[in-house]
C-alpha cells in the first residue's frame, strides 16, 4: 500500500460491517474466510460467528457447536445496537444453518435495514453446492421469504442456490436468463444479484458469473452482464465467502463511482473476479507446493484452506487490473 492510499484511507470515515457467518478455528471458510481480506482493505469487522467448528465440513472429521438463535439475535439487537449504539454501513450474512437462528437474524437484519436506509445488505443464501443442500429444506423456505420481504442490496447465490430459490434449471445462458426472470419477478424488493458461478456444457473450461441490477429506471428490460473465467482444475473451500467479502469492498470502493448501479455492480464484479482469480490461483500453487511432497498431483482436486495471508498483497493491488481481464458479455 502507497503512502497516498494511507492518508486518504485516514481521511475517509472507516467502513464498518456486521459479518454474521460461520467462524471455524483452523482454515478459511465463513468468518474466517472474510475478515481478514475486509481488514486488511480497511473495514472495521464484527465478527458474529453462527457456529464454531474445529474446521470445515470438507475435512473428513470436524466438530464443534452451534450458536443458540436467541442468543445471536441479543448480541446484535441489545448488544451491539442498543448498548454500543453502533451503525454499520454493511451488513454480510452467510452461513447460518440453525431453522429458527436463519428466521430471526432475517427478521432482525430486515428490520434493521428498514429503520436505517444507509445500510446495504449483502445476503449470501448459503443452501449447498453441486446439487447436493447442506442445510435443512426449511431453510429454502426461509430465504424465500426474507427475499421476498426485505430490501436487500446485494444477494449472492451459487448456480446451485440461484436454481433452488428460482426453481429454474441451468444448462445454458437462455435458462440462465430465465433464472434472472423470475428472480426479479419472485424478489422484487432485491436490488442486485449476482450468480457467482454457472458451469455451462457448452463452455467447459470456463466458470461464468453473472450479474443484473434490477433498480433500472426502464423496468420492461433486464440486462444481465457475464464474464468468463478460466477453470482452475481444483475445488476450492471458502471461495464463496472470500467471493462475498471482496465483492462488499469492490461495490464500496470503486472509483470513480460509474454513473448507474448497473455500471457499478458489472466493474466490482470484474475486480473482484480479477481478484479472487489471483487468490485461488496463489493458493492451488502453493498447496501443489506442499502436496507434492507427499502425493500426486491427480489426487489434488480439493483444496482444503485458502492461501489468505499468503496472498494479502493480491488484496489491495491495483496494478492485477491492468493486466487482467476476463471475456464479458451480455445476454
Ligand atoms: N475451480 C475454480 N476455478 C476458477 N475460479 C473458481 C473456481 N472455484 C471457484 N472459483 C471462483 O470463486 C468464486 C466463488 O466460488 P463459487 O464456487 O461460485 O462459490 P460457492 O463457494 O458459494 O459455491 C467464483 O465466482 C469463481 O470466480
Ligand atoms: C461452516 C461453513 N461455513 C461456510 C461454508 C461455505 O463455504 P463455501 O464458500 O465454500 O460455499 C460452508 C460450506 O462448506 C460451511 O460448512
Amino acid at each position: 500500500m502507497t503512502g497516498n492510499n494511507n492518508n486518504q484511507e485516514i481521511s475517509e470515515r472507516t467502513k464498518r460491517v456486521l459479518s454474521i457467518q460461520s467462524h471455524v478455528v483452523h482454515g478459511y471458510v465463513g468468518n474466517k474466510a472474510a475478515t481478514f481480506p475486509l481488514q486488511y482493505q480497511g473495514w472495521e469487522v464484527d465478527a458474529l460467528n453462527t457456529v464454531q467448528f474445529s474446521n470445515h465440513p470438507g475435512y473428513q472429521f470436524f466438530t464443534g457447536y452451534s450458536s443458540s438463535p436467541n442468543e445471536l439475535v441479543d448480541i446484535i439487537s441489545k448488544g451491539l445496537i442498543d448498548e454500543s449504539e453502533l451503525s454499520y454501513d454493511a451488513i454480510l450474512t452467510g452461513y447460518i444453518s440453525d431453522v429458527e437462528g436463519l428466521r430471526k437474524i432475517g427478521d432482525l437484519i430486515s428490520q434493521l435495514c428498514k429503520d436505517s436506509k444507509k445500510i446495504k445488505w449483502l445476503l449470501d443464501p448459503v443452501l449447498g453446492d453441486n446439487g447436493k443442500l447442506y442445510v435443512s429444506e426449511e431453510n429454502i423456505k426461509i430465504y424465500q421469504e426474507i427475499l421476498r420481504t426485505a430490501s436487500i442490496y446485494v444477494v449472492t447465490p451459487n448456480q446451485f442456490e440461484m436454481e433452488v430459490l428460482t426453481n429454474v434449471k441451468i444448462t445454458d445462458l437462455p435458462s440462465l436468463r430465465v433464472a434472472f426472470e423470475v428472480f426479479r419477478e419472485h424478489y422484487p424488493t432485491i436490488q442486485n444479484v449476482v450468480v457467482t458461478s454457472v458451469e455451462l456444457p457448452e463452455h467447459p473450461d470456463v466458470l461464468t458469473s453473472a450479474c443484473s441490477t434490477f433498480n433500472n429506471a426502464d423496468k420492461n428490460k433486464l440486462y444481465i452482464d457475464i464474464f468468463e473465467v478460466p477453470i482452475i482444475p481444483a475445488k476450492f473451500s471458502g471461495s464463496g465467502d472470500l467471493f462475498s467479502a471482496i465483492l462488499l469492498n469492490n461495490l464500496f470502493s470503486y472509483k470513480p463511482v460509474p454513473k448507474n448501479e448497473g455500471e457499478l455492480l458489472k466493474s466490482a464484479l470484474h475486480r473482484t473476479l480479477i481478484q479472487e482469480d489471483a487468490i485461488l490461483k496463489r493458493t492451488y500453487e502453493l498447496t501443489l507446493k506442499e502436496f507434492n511432497h507427499t502425493q500426486t498431483i491427480d489426487n489434488l482436486s480439493i483444496v482444503k484452506d485458502l492461501k489468505l495471508i499468503q496472498s494479502k498483497d493480491l488484496l489491495v493491488d491495483e496494478s492485477l487490473y491492468s493486466n487482467v481481464s476476463f471475456k464479458c458479455s451480455s445476454i
